[in-house]
């Protein structure tokens, strides 16, 4: 489903250039749940955003069912298949278009019919009635928020969704609300995820492999099994998961 292979991302000209991926490498099959996980600043978001085009400046592969991706650009075809819900659904959505337009206007975009129907089965979906539908941004919660904004990532029917620390915004009693919505999601839909997450806990229950990065390399790709059992192979993810105090105290949240 994703390929990625010797991907060197880079923001500025030298001598301020900052080479935020080095030559990173990893595949996720259809249907899988891939982590990808390490210290702040470690180049996990940047390599969502170079997939999905909203960085230009990288090299090497970035493959999406067979097909390579270049630049910036991403076709319609692209956007069917990919979407992303970013950390923070406040910034994500316009404060005054309302959950309705929101969903219209990206169902319209993807050349969708029969958009009112659509627009009560995507709110459906995402456990949000109809009752949310007319309502703005600041007339819900962070939690209704975050749902919304998979909703509008779900109108495409994508295939692949990127999910860029998609509860680490929301208070703590909402965020396992998420993740067993996206959970649900993935099991009715077969969807493929790539989550950035910084909360080992999260991405032992989430995912089935996951990718450790540090200062912009992937030094370790394992089966979240080990995760779980403490046994990470390099004695970064070691170092991390001793330092990852949630999930020492407290395990992959159930
Ligand atoms: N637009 C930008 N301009 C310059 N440098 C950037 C830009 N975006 C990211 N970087 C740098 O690239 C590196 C990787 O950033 P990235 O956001 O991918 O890290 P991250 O692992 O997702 O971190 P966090 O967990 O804190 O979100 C960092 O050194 C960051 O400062």
């Amino acid at each position: 489903m994703l390929n990625i292979d010797h991907l060197d991302v880079w923001f500025g000209d030298p001598p301020e250039r900052v080479d935020a991926v080095k030559s990173a490498g990893f595949t996720v099959a259809q249907g899988e749940s891939f982590g990808l996980v390490g210290e702040s600043g470690s180049g996990k978001s940047t390599i969502l955003r170079a997939i999905t085009g909203l960085i230009g400046t990288w090299s090497g592969l970035i493959e999406v069912d067979g097909e390579k991706v270049s630049g910036q650009h991403r076709s319609r075809a692209f956007h069917k298949t990919v979407q992303m819900v970013f950390q923070d659904p406040y910034a994500s959505l316009h404060p005054r278009h309302s959950v309705d337009r929101v969903l219209s206007e990206t169902l319209h975009l993807q050349g969708m019919d029969q958009i009112d129907a659509r627009i009560t089965r995507l709110l459906d979906s995402v456990g949000l009635g109809k009752g949310f539908r007319f309502r703005y941004p600041h007339q819900l919660s962070g939690g209704q928020r975050q749902r919304v904004a998979i909703a509008r990532a779900l109108a495409a029917e994508p295939r692949l969704l990127l999910l860029d620390e998609p509860t680490s915004a929301l208070d703590v009693s909402v965020q396992a609300e998420i993740l067993n919505l996206l959970t649900d999601l993935r099991r009715e839909r077969g969807l493929t995820y790539v989550m950035v997450s910084h909360d080992l806990a999260v991405v032992a229950h989430m995912c089935d492999r996951l990718a450790v990065m540090r200062g912009g390399e992937i030094v370790e790709v394992m089966e979240a099994a080990r995760l779980r059992a403490g046994d990470p192979a390099s004695d970064y993810a070691r170092a991390l998961l001793a330092a990852s105090a949630g999930f020492a105290r407290e395990g992959a949240p159930g």
